[in-house]
């Protein structure tokens, strides 16, 4: 079993920090018998990780070389478990779903957003609402027919020509997440000010993600990248708020027929001010800062990982002709991408999983475990208080024994007959061959909206483009990812790109 554990676990059993004494309690940890991919990960986040064996320890976020007596963590954060075998996500966050439905803490603090609220297992009606789903079909509606600005970014005047497609579709998908977030009535011009203002804020914070920020030593050392967050969310109240506010006057005028996000949030009424009372008359309206902390979340997470998948898809149409083929075929075969016809593209739902699984645009699922509560991931006992679990979702989806080719990029897999027919976006009631969306009660609430949406444009982009490899630059795609906040191609797709048909 020692030989399984790696490196730096071996390290911490042999040596106590004198200041803070973690190695203490990872000793407690590695000694008790670890199933495979299950890691013991402690001081050390997934940036540095591959440091460890050279010597270079974390100190608060900085890889420094220095004597072990010298490390200080004044506030050390919690041992961490990895864990990327697809056979105890499902133990864990479907079978035991109660125990797993904490966060552990955020990166720095926000007024409220869904993945840092500590609802645990029991989400009620006075939760800001999860229900991203039923806005699929304000969405939807926006991609469907003919191909539209939005569901063909930019392309037109570009083609036949090599372009770099990211900025194009990050412009078009965060069009379309406005609107679903703030209603039809969002003036265009004011569009990218917003869209830069979140895509500064997902590197910033990508940047400091997985490092431990509790300590004054830690704020110290990345005070640039701090300053930039808060700075950051000054902005946010200034850009969401008016739109905010406009929302409410045109849902009086209007008689709010549709519901983008916005309108939930006007009307969720929480608990007053730490009461956990459900006296309705002790609830309370949110507050601007807490609206416009669930708007960023919303903007954030909901463009960013869209645009990822769509692009790491197009990447393998480029690679493989031949898939890029047959589902021009399908979406030929079918009018036009609605709710509806999406239904009828057997295909396209294989190509979309298929990216799903392998380039999860979320690469880990973090969740805070009470210590009782370890010994659903199998026999680890754990030492005193609780613990952070991490999933490695990519991981779980290309594990070998769960899956025959796992880095091969092949659809037919989920069609009749295939090895993972019935498997879907979502985990499975008997096993989880994949979990891009997580699982349990924090499992992703925009899943629905994401699916349709990476759906449409890629239906309107096959059926409108034909994509090719780049002749500049060597005529390669280089598939290496990068893990910051999402999991996005290192090396932005660059790719030739020919229109079909005319434009409208
Ligand atoms: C390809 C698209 C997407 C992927 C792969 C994805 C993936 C994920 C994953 C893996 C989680 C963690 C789930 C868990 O802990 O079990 C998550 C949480 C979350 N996602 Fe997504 N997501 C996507 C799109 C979206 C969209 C479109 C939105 C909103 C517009 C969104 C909003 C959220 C929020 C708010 C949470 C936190 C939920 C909680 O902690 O309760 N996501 N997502």
């Amino acid at each position: 079993m020692e030989d399984m554990l790696p490196d730096i676990t071996c390290k911490f059993r042999r040596q106590t920090c004198a200041v803070c004494k973690r190695g203490a309690e990872a000793e407690v940890v590695a000694a008790a018998p670890v199933e495979p991919r299950v890691q013991v990960l402690h001081h050390q986040p997934a940036s540095s990780r591959s440091k460890a064996s050279t010597g270079q320890w974390h100190v608060a976020g900085a890889s420094l070389r220095l004597p072990h007596a010298l490390v200080v963590f004044p506030t050390p954060p919690p041992p961490e478990l990895e864990i990327g075998d697809p056979a105890l996500p499902h133990r864990a966050l479907v079978e035991n779903a109660n125990a797993f439905a904490y966060r552990p803490p955020g990166l720095f603090p926000v007024a409220l957003n869904l993945s840092s609220l500590p609802y645990g297992p029991h989400p009620d009606a006075t939760s800001p609402p999860r229900h991203f789903t039923l806005h699929t079909s304000v969405t939807s509606r926006h991609c469907s027919g003919r191909p539209s600005k939005a569901s063909s970014p930019g392309l037109s005047a570009q083609a036949p020509s090599q372009v770099v497609v990211r900025d194009h579709l990050y412009a078009a998908v965060f069009a379309l997440v406005a609107r679903a977030c703030f209603g039809d009535g969002v003036d265009e011009r004011h569009v990218s000010a917003r869209q830069r203002v979140i895509q500064e804020f997902v590197v910033t914070a990508g940047e400091l993600s997985g490092i431990p920020l509790g300590s004054r030593l830690a704020k110290l050392v990345h005070r640039r990248r701090l300053r930039h967050l808060f700075a950051f969310r000054g902005r946010q109240a200034e850009l969401f708020l008016p739109l905010i506010a406009a929302r409410r006057r045109s849902r009086a005028r209007h008689g709010g027929v549709r519901r983008p996000y916005v309108d939930s949030l006007i009307d969720v009424r929480v608990p007053s001010d730490n009461t956990g009372s459900r006296d309705i008359d002790c609830r309370r309206a949110l507050r601007d800062d807490e609206m416009w902390s669930l708007v960023s979340e919303f903007l954030g997470g909901g463009a960013d990982t869209i645009v990822a998948i769509i692009e790491w898809t197009l990447a393998h149409l480029v690679i493989q002709p031949e898939v890029q083929s047959e589902l021009r075929r399908e979406v030929d075969a079918v009018d036009a991408a609605s709710d509806k016809s999406l239904r009828k593209m057997p295909y396209l739902h294989a190509v979309v999983l298929e990216s799903l699984r392998m380039h999860p645009s979320v690469p880990f699922v973090p969740h805070r475990v009470r210590a009782e509560d370890a010994t659903l991931l199998g026999e680890t006992t754990v030492p005193a208080g609780d613990f952070n679990v991490r999933f490695v979702v990519g991981d779980i989806g290309r594990d070998s024994k769960a899956w025959t080719d796992p880095d091969e990029f092949q659809p037919e897999r989920y069609l009749a007959g295939g090895e993972a027919e019935g498997v879907g976006p979502s985990a499975g009631p008997k096993e989880m061959k994949m979990m891009p969306f997580g699982a349990g009660h924090r499992f992703c609430p925009g899943m629905g909206m994401a699916v349709v949406n990476i759906k449409c444009f890629l239906a309107a982009l096959v059926r409108e483009f034909e994509w090719a490899p780049p002749v500049e630059g060597g005529g390669g795609v280089d598939m290496t990812d990068l893990n910051v906040f999402f999991k996005v191609m290192k090396k932005p797709l660059s790719t030739r790109v020919t229109r079909r048909t005319r434009s409208v």
